[in-house]
């Protein structure tokens, strides 16, 4: 059923944390999480009971996107242990698992709501034993205003800081377009194969795919081939859960930018994943809420991955590439579709010109176009050149050059 499929997702998130166990689990129906009550009486009493029972335990992770700080801490209170939600153990998660600079600050920044939610409790509790706010001596501002201003500082700095690494991918993206590379975002629920894809498709040594929820938070780019010699860079991205808490999609969103710039979207699936059509669909509700253009949402290359796992795999989906990344079944298949759509995609032909040796054709097209063939007949001064050359170009080039 569902919810066992949700525990089992909620267990997976658990144990991708180094030295965290889960001791027991239990489904139990919640009220609206923004209630004070999660749980109805005779339900609290049930988990009460499970939780004193366990001798060992240290913490509860409730599978709900976010606790208000007034129930997380009336439960602590009554559990004796610390109780964790979605948003906080994927943030953990994503605080283990950051390397880069960005990764981090964007990490600093998805605790920001956190820290304003933690205060705001704090400073009511604060209120009722005191009565009133107070003002710091010659400051003019109370003790709250305070705390709310140091953060709202730290967001500024945080922010700021992004922008500054962002600004310098900007100056990639920008190479990138001068150099014509078409560029391949590889997209997909956490786990589904995106990083071994790119490896075997790239054979980049370096990426380092792992049995693990968001082994990937860093946006990196891969260079590889298509069969017809077309360089392209692919894009390795971070996974996506559902009910991912969604401050900590924002903060990450940034990362996805560059996504609206690539010339093509490669969607990976795990098909031997019992959830996989739901994850299809939640990946799908992020794509569409991340603004990009409907060109891109309209030509998205679906790749059903882990074929090996399943006997004698039918895809239903007719559309759609099969292929195990692992054991590199399904590649060049995949690699023709996503030629052909990126040809398509980016306006780009492939041609077989027949140009003059002694004249600036050649020497033109190299540096208009990809050339990827040159096959000279000496006899008669000409060579045929087998270029991949976008539309304007070829406009361009046909006015320069007669026939
Ligand atoms: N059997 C099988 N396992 C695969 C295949 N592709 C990937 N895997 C395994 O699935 C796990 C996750 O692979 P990754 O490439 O790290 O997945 P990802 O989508 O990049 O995951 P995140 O970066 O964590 O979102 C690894 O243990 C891979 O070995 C496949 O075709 N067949
Ligand atoms: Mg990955």
């Amino acid at each position: 059923t569902k919810a066992e499929l949700q525990i089992a997702e909620a267990v997976a998130l658990v144990n991708t944390l180094q030295n965290w166990t889960v001791l027991d689990k239990i489904i139990l129906s919640t009220k609206t999480p923004d209630k004070k009550f999660i749980f109805g009486k005779g339900n609290f009493q049930i988990l009460t009971e499970k939780i004193k029972e366990l001798p060992h335990i240290t913490a509860v992770f409730l599978n709900i996107e976010r606790l208000s700080p007034l129930t997380k801490k009336e439960l602590e209170d009554a559990w004796g242990v610390t109780v964790f939600d979605r948003y906080t153990v994927v943030l953990h998660i994503f605080r283990c698992n950051a390397r880069t600079k960005e990764a981090k600050l964007q990490i600093a920044l998805a605790e920001i709501p956190l820290l304003r939610a933690n205060l705001k409790n704090e400073m009511s509790q604060l209120d009722q034993q005191r009565g009133g706010s107070r003002y710091i001596m010659g400051s003019g501002e109370t003790f709250m205003e305070m705390q709310y201003r140091l953060l709202k500082e730290k967001e500024f700095k945080i922010r700021n800081a992004l922008e500054k690494l962002r600004g310098k991918r900007s100056v990639l993206r920008t190479q990138r377009r001068r150099r014509e590379f078409p560029v391949i975002s590889v997209m997909g629920y956490t786990n589904c194969g995106k990083t071994t894809l790119i490896k075997a498709l790239t054979g980049d040594e370096g990426l380092q795919p792992r049995d693990q929820l968001f082994a990937t938070l860093d946006i990196t780019a891969h260079g590889g081939y298509l069969p017809s010699h077309l360089a392209v860079i692919y894009v390795d991205t971070i996974g996506f859960l559902s009910e991912l808490p969604h401050d900590l999609v924002e903060s990450f969103s940034a990362t996805l930018e560059d996504v609206a710039y690539s010339d093509l979207i490669v969607h990976v699936r795990d098909i031997s994943h019992p959830e996989t059509v739901l994850q299809k669909a939640s990946v799908l509700s992020v794509l569409k809420k991340l603004n990009l253009p409907s060109h891109l949402l309209d030509s998205v290359v679906e790749v059903h991955n882990k074929v090996d796992l399943i006997e004698s795999y039918q895809s239903p989906e007719p559309n759609a590439i099969a292929v195990s990344a692992l054991l590199g079944y399904g590649l060049e298949e995949l690699k023709e579709e996503i030629e052909r759509t990126v040809l398509k995609t980016t306006g780009k032909k492939i041609l077989t010109i027949k140009i003059k040796l002694a004249g600036p054709q050649l020497s033109w097209l190299y540096k208009e176009a990809t050339v990827q063939e040159v096959d000279v007949m000496p006899e008669d001064g000409m060579a045929n050149v087998k270029v991949i050359i976008s539309n304007s170009a070829l406009g361009k080039y046909k006015k320069l050059f007669p026939q």
